[in-house]
């Protein structure tokens, strides 16, 4: 064992054998490395050289291994000891694996040092959670999500030493209800193991917990509220799987266990949205009116096709081709350091969400000045028309139908939503602007097309402004009946609905703020990877609609 100077603690340096050969293991206390290289590499092989920081090092186990090898070698020697170390391996397109090795001596007491050391450096990795409570919907997606748990994720869990709670939900709402029973403060995280729909109802059952502990009144739309320090992790399996592949990269079900095996923390910015002074939902992806709400509103007729039906909706909505008249007042953000359309894609480590993370402490301070700079005074701009979509993202929206996502440049966690307003244009231009989603072109550079970043907003539809007017209503609502039963018409509808991360709101007119990172997730962002980015060619106009 190596010692060097100045009381730190000592590097260890060991020959073990790895299959039949000795490889040179070091671990590294003070870099928080575990290496191993061949000093001998077989003749015309060059020296294969391993790291793994101990962050990603999931478990180390003692071993049992066979004492006679093939070669029949290990006969005249003594038993040898053996320890295994699993750890993550990464694969193509953002895919984590778990890879093990396993290495061996004749010294026991060399091997227990080895394992001993690699467990205490387990040790140091504290955002590690210890206990999960974990809810599973057994109906999402194909119906697979408690095979999937069983047989992919509860193995992992277990190999790391996490202990588990887990319910199987029995009706909706279910988690989110537990959620305000149980006791959430001994856990380290909650898992859901379900598509958006699972996810979206943990994260309101969570941050609706943490805001009712403190006190806070979520229908009070300029209440500053309380972040949620436990982390939620996504197992996708549901049939949409959007936030999971917003934020890890890939739909993968052992990649998003082992990003919560190793404590991996990822902020999100929530919107909350109001009406009335009535808190209707929360919403961390996608909050659409016109083009995406229409989808939503056929789709959820068709739930007896399967997945399928988001493409067959699609299609309708796109051949239908409503427009909708309204009003749309928003704030601009001014403190964030980027724009919608500078390309600077949000990823692990991202620099523009580090420097926002001051945001929820100054909202804190600000909350009751009377002229606080949040309330943005003549700042606020409106804009009325007819538009075949308003869509306010928090995150790229990034998914595998549309690799971009909706605005490219969207943060994750920057305290601020990209407002995207696609105004009334041919069918030929929507279908234009639709395919940029899936190209390298910029999507936001159309004349009927506007893109902001902004803190708030708030949205009345013209069938709303008008309602006094009763006269007018009944012609309309009957001009909409007609439409209803035309599809292809493109004149406009009264009103949409919001599709709000998959689910309906109830009222068309709605007042939305963005909360800088209210919580937190098992994920890192989507890591750099030029390879990964080729994947737009792919995508056809089809997959998109
Ligand atoms: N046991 C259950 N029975 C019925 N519904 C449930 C159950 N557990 C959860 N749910 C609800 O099912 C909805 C959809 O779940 P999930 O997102 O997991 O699947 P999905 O197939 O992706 O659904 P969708 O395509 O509608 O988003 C969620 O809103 C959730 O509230």
């Amino acid at each position: 064992m190596e010692q060097p100077a100045g009381g730190r603690r000592p590097r260890l340096v060991s020959s073990l054998a790895l299959g039949q050969r000795a490889w040179e293991v070091t671990l590294e206390w003070e870099r928080g490395l575990l290496s191993w290289r061949d000093p001998q590499p077989p003749r015309g092989r060059h020296g294969g050289n391993c790291f793994v920081p101990a962050s990603e090092i999931i478990a180390v186990e003692e071993t049992e291994i066979e004492k006679q090898c093939s070669s029949g070698k290990w006969q005249k020697m003594a038993k040898p000891h053996a320890f295994t170390v699993y750890y993550v391996k990464r694969a193509q397109k953002h895919r984590w694996q778990c890879n093990e090795v396993t290495f061996w001596c004749v010294d026991e007491q060399l091997c227990n040092q080895w394992i001993q050391a690699l467990k205490e450096l387990l040790e140091l990795q504290k955002s590690r959670p210890k206990q999960l409570l974990v809810y599973i919907n057994p109906y999402g997606g194909k119906q697979q999500g408690k095979r999937i748990y069983e047989q992919k994720v509860a193995p992992l869990f277990s190999l790391a030493s996490i202990s588990t709670d887990v319910v199987i939900t029995e009706h909706a709402n279910h988690a989110k209800d537990n959620l305000f029973e149980v006791n959430i403060y001994k856990y380290d995280g909650i898992v859901c193991v379900g598509g958006d729909g699972m996810f979206s109802e943990v994260m309101h059952g969570l941050i609706g917990r943490i805001q009712k502990d403190s006190g806070i009144d979520q229908n009070n739309p300029k209440a500053p509220l309380v972040q949620c320090n436990i982390r939620i992790g996504i197992i996708p399996a549901g049939s949409t799987d959007c936030v999971c592949y917003a934020t890890v990269g890939v739909t993968d079900p052992v990649t998003s266990a082992l990003h919560i095996i190793v404590g991996d923390s990822q902020p999100l910015d929530v919107s909350s949205i109001h009406h009335n002074n009535t808190f209707l939902k929360y919403s961390v992806s996608l909050l659409g009116y016109g083009f995406y709400g229409d989808i939503l509103k056929d789709s959820e007729k068709k739930r007896w096709m399967g997945t399928i039906r988001y493409d067959f909706s699609g299609f309708k909505t796109f051949l239908s081709h409503h427009y909708y008249e309204g009003t749309v007042s928003f704030l601009p953000a001014k403190h964030t350091l980027g724009s919608p359309r500078d390309k600077k894609r949000c990823r692990t480590g991202c620099y523009i969400c580090r420097q926002s993370k001051q945001q929820p402490e100054e909202q804190q301070k600000n909350y009751g000045l009377e002229h606080n700079e949040d309330e943005g005074g003549d700042d606020w701009r409106v804009i009325k028309g007819k538009f075949l979509a308003i869509n306010a993202v928090n995150m790229s929206c990034a998914c595998p139908r549309s690799p971009k996502g909706l605005s490219p440049a969207a943060h994750l966690a920057d305290g601020s939503i990209d407002l995207i307003l696609v105004r009334k244009c041919s069918r030929f231009n929507f279908l234009r602007y639709l395919v940029r989603h899936t190209n390298q072109d910029d999507q936001f550079d159309f004349t009927f097309v506007e893109v902001y970043r902004i803190k708030k907003f708030q949205f009345t539809s013209k069938h709303l402004e008008d309602s006094d007017s009763g006269v007018k209503d009944v012609g309309k609502k009957r001009f909409g009946q007609f439409c209803r039963d035309h599809p292809a018409c493109c004149c406009n509808l009264s009103n949409s609905i919001w599709n709000c991360d998959g689910e309906t709101l109830d009222s068309s007119a709605i007042e939305v703020r963005v909360h800088c990172q209210l919580m937190k997730l098992f994920a890192r962002g989507i890591e750099e990877n030029s390879n990964d980015e080729a994947i737009y060619n792919q995508s056809t106009v089809e997959q998109l609609l």
